[in-house]
């Protein structure tokens, strides 16, 4: 892992990304799968896999100052500031002592994807895409039973909306640069970790 030292600090006390990472974004619709592909991919190529709606979620519960805000804004099914989740991103890469990082559920719009390039200077090596049908991806969320906030008939089509202007162009700014890996992932969830592993072929498997 690089060192850190006060001068590699931002102005926001978070210090830049020293250290030589490669990192894959897994981006799909609410509910395609993305956390528990995510799980399978750990466990078959020892990545660490960082969920940027989970960070948002630790960080309300931390009681953190921004809490309230990031918990209204899930509520709503918008898109937290770029410099909150960011910052959470950097944080969680730079204690982790791996160098394999999942980043799942971002970038989420343009904002998030041009902040994260222009701060981190990271380019992701691909983007994991999850395609999968509204009808099913509701499906998932209504039986999901894990007490998310978000979770609800009137959260969850705000959520597609959200995805559909905000986080497709996203995955199409990746496309016209050759980086979109796209699964079908209405199929089982073994079925989607079979033509995952294809993808990720070029990893080395996780010593068992
Ligand atoms: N291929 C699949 N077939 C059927 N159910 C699935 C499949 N993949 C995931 N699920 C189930 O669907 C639900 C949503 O999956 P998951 O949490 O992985 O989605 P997600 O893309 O991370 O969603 P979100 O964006 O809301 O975090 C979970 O209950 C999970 O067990
Ligand atoms: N880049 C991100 C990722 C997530 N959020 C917020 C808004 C999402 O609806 C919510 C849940 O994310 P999920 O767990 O479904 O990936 O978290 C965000 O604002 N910015
Ligand atoms: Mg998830």
């Amino acid at each position: 892992m690089g060192t850190v030292t006060d001068a590699s600090k931002d102005a926001t006390g978070i210090a830049f990304i020293d250290k030589k990472v490669t990192v894959v974004f897994v981006l799909g619709g609410p509910g395609s799968g993305k956390g528990t592909q995510c799980a399978n991919i750990v466990e078959h190529f020892g990545f660490t896999h960082l969920s940027a709606g989970d960070l948002l979620r630790a960080e309300i519960k931390s009681g953190s100052e921004n809490g309230t805000m990031i918990q209204n804004m899930i509520k709503e099914g918008k898109i937290v500031p770029s410099e909150v989740t960011i910052k959470l991103l950097q944080k969680a890469i730079l204690d982790t002592a791996n160098d394999k990082f999942l980043i799942d559920g971002f970038p989420r719009n343009e904002e998030n994807r041009a902040a994260f390039e222009n701060v981190t200077k990271i380019e992701p090596e691909f983007v994991l895409f999850f395609e999968c049908s509204e009808e099913e991806m509701e499906r998932r969320l209504l039986n999901r039973n894990q007490g998310r906030d978000d979770d609800n008939i009137e959260t969850i089509r705000k959520r597609f909306k959200v995805f559909m202007e905000s986080s497709v162009p996203v995955v199409e700014y990746y496309n016209s640069k050759g980086k979109v890996r796209k699964i079908d992932a209405a199929r089982p969830i073994d079925e989607v970790f079979d033509a995952v592993k294809g993808i990720f072929s070029q990893f080395s498997k996780k010593a068992t």
